[in-house]
């Protein structure tokens, strides 16, 4: 257990900005927000980590941002993929520290759900197999389920991630019963000796809700760092956030 919780800074919002206006130009000089300077200015902000997630339809992290953040950003790469050949094949080109699997559709907005790890049982196996044979450590981006945990253990994966986008978007009524999910699921996930994560929906408000919440290792938050970093600039976002973190009981 770190002496702090960590931040992994997802910085896949400054490329949807970029695509915006940029997809039909990808060869531009001009394309901007760049998601490479943007990695730069969290490390100044105090970001532990970078996350990137490169989704099978391209929508926002291209496969040469990836490579340029690992070639250029000195923080630990985290890579978020979904479970294919083709992202397997760049995972092992990009060789990033770690690798995040996550669920993928191409109608979903953004990610919708945990990955059904006990229901992919053998092909998810397969690709953590495949990853940690290069030393990439990986981690399961699941629902906070304990049959999902024990799938987790079981398919190879040293940590999960415990999607928090039904806590971010739970009812005021439903909040607390969303944080008990997430406690029973941290609980379950240190028994197994797997490092416990936490991301997806987290921002400056919610965050504090999340402290009851055991074992926590790191948080990947993106969406509500890059927002706040349109009026204060992405180093004092992530250096904002990390003194918020700083508050969760160790
Ligand atoms: C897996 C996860 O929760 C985040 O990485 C999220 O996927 C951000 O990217 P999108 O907003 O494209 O889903
Ligand atoms: N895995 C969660 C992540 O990387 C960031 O999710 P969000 O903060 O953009 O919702």
């Amino acid at each position: 257990m770190p002496v702090s919780l960590l931040l992994g800074v997802n910085v896949d919002h400054v490329a949807t900005l970029r695509q915006a206006r940029y997809a039909l130009l990808p060869d531009s000089p001009n394309a901007e927000p760049s998601p490479l300077t943007a990695a730069l200015d969290a490390a100044k902000g105090g970001a532990d980590s970078i996350t990137i997630h490169v989704r099978g339809d391209r929508r926002h992290m291209q496969d040469r941002d990836a490579f340029e953040i690992r070639e250029r950003c000195g923080l630990p790469l985290n890579l978020e993929m979904g479970v294919t050949e083709e992202m397997l094949a760049l995972a092992l080109k990009v060789r990033p520290d770690f690798v995040c699997l996550v669920p993928e559709t191409r109608e979903e907005v953004t990610t919708e759900g945990g990955l059904d790890v006990a229901g992919r049982l053998d092909e998810v196996k397969r690709c953590v197999a495949a990853l940690r044979e290069t030393g990439i450590k990986v981690s399961l981006f699941i629902d906070p389920d304990a049959a999902q945990v024990e799938a987790s253990a079981e398919a190879g994966g040293q940590m999960v991630e415990l999607h928090t986008g039904c806590f971010a978007n739970a009812s005021t009524a439903d909040r607390s019963m969303e944080v008990e999910r997430l406690v029973d699921a941290a609980r379950a996930g240190a028994g197994m000796d797997l490092q416990v994560n936490a991301g997806h929906g987290i921002n400056y408000d919610n965050l504090p809700e999340l402290f009851p919440v055991p074992y926590l290792t790191e948080l990947n938050i993106g969406h509500s760092v890059v927002a706040r970093a349109m009026r204060v600039g992405l180093p004092t976002a992530v250096r904002e956030m990390k003194t918020a973190m700083g508050a969760y009981p160790q």
